[in-house]
């Protein structure tokens, strides 16, 4: 049988081909190439989605680029916080954070939900070295500030970064590992502060002169008129997110602050992808078209 023959009988090996084939620019594109992924807790609902994600981030790292993961947790740190009967409210997107849910938070983002995707990652080689902004002094915390209708909201202990110091992950990522972040972080007196993943990852990636930021959640990507599934955005530069963020609410808004700094800050972009897609991370790196919303400084035709 000719090769030819073979091709015809079996299509499918063709459009495997030709997927690999598609994959090939981009491969030169990002090759070395620092990747920063935000993976949200929203997005770590089902285990083989988890395991998938795993994968996803293990293939970049054989082909050869950097992969930073940053995770959040929202969602498994409010049911611990409920298990323990300690209340929390969200306020602009954000935990309030009391000392006693400050305990939670540590022990959820760095014992449970980080714990399991360095585990998942190392399935495949020993490659993932969880850490949080606590080790090697990677972040430094100082209180958030918050106003709501003109008046001040005291958040508690939840930070902002004030400064990233990317030395200790800089080594890992040289001898070959991808350093799992889990965002909480001392302020100059030590004081440990909860950070919105969402907040950290974009200022790691300005730190760490990221090529791109790649955001993980529970939906497409933006809506200009959410959850009005017609007016999903797929592109959108920078000027165009500050005219957004006033219609946006719950967890879009740190999401979407946070890809503006990124791209203000000289990450090439910023994009907020459908976590519930399989292998999305893949899709969105080494595919044409992309998922979900890419937030860029430049015009759109
Ligand atoms: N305009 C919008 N477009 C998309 N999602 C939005 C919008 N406004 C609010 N949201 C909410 O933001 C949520 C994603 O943020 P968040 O819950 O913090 O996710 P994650 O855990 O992935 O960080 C979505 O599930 C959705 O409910
Ligand atoms: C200050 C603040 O809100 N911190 C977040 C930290 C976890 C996080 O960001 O998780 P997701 O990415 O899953 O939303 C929180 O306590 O829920």
């Amino acid at each position: 049988m000719s090769p030819r023959t073979i091709t015809q009988r079996h299509p499918e090996l063709l459009a495997k081909a030709n997927t690999l084939i598609e994959a090939l620019p981009w491969l030169a594109e990002y090759a070395g190439e620092t990747v920063v992924i935000k993976y949200g807790g929203n997005a770590m609902t089902d285990d083989s989605l988890k395991r998938a994600f795993a994968e996803d981030v293990v293939f970049l790292r054989r082909v050869g680029l950097k992969p930073v993961v940053v995770h959040g947790g929202g969602p498994q740190i409010s049911s611990m916080l409920d298990k323990l009967q300690i209340a929390s409210e969200f306020r602009g997107g954000l935990r309030v954070t009391t000392p006693e849910a400050m305990d939670v938070v540590r022990m959820v983002l760095v014992g449970q939900v980080g714990r399991e995707l360095v585990n998942l990652i190392n399935q495949h080689g020993p490659f993932a070295v969880g850490m949080s902004g606590e080790d090697g002094g990677l972040f430094t915390a100082r209180k958030r500030g918050l106003v709501v209708d003109d008046e001040e909201v005291d958040l508690g202990l939840v930070g902002d970064v004030k400064s990233v110091d990317p030395s200790s992950l800089n080594d890992l990522i040289d001898a070959g590992r991808i350093p799992v972040v889990a965002t909480v972080a001392p302020d100059t007196s030590g004081q440990v502060h909860n950070v919105n993943g969402d907040t950290a990852a974009a200022a790691l990636a300005v730190a760490l002169k990221a090529r791109r930021l790649v955001m993980l959640t529970n939906v497409a990507g933006v809506y200009a008129n959410y959850p009005d599934e017609d007016s999903i955005i797929t592109q959108i530069n920078t000027t165009e997110v500050r005219e957004l963020l006033p219609s946006l609410d719950s967890g879009m808004i740190p999401k979407m602050e946070a890809c503006l700094s990124a791209v203000e800050g000289g990450v090439a972009s910023a994009t907020v992808i459908d976590g519930r897609v399989p292998h999305c991370l893949l899709l969105e790196i080494f595919t044409d078209e992309g998922v979900g919303t890419m937030v860029t400084n430049e015009e759109f035709a």
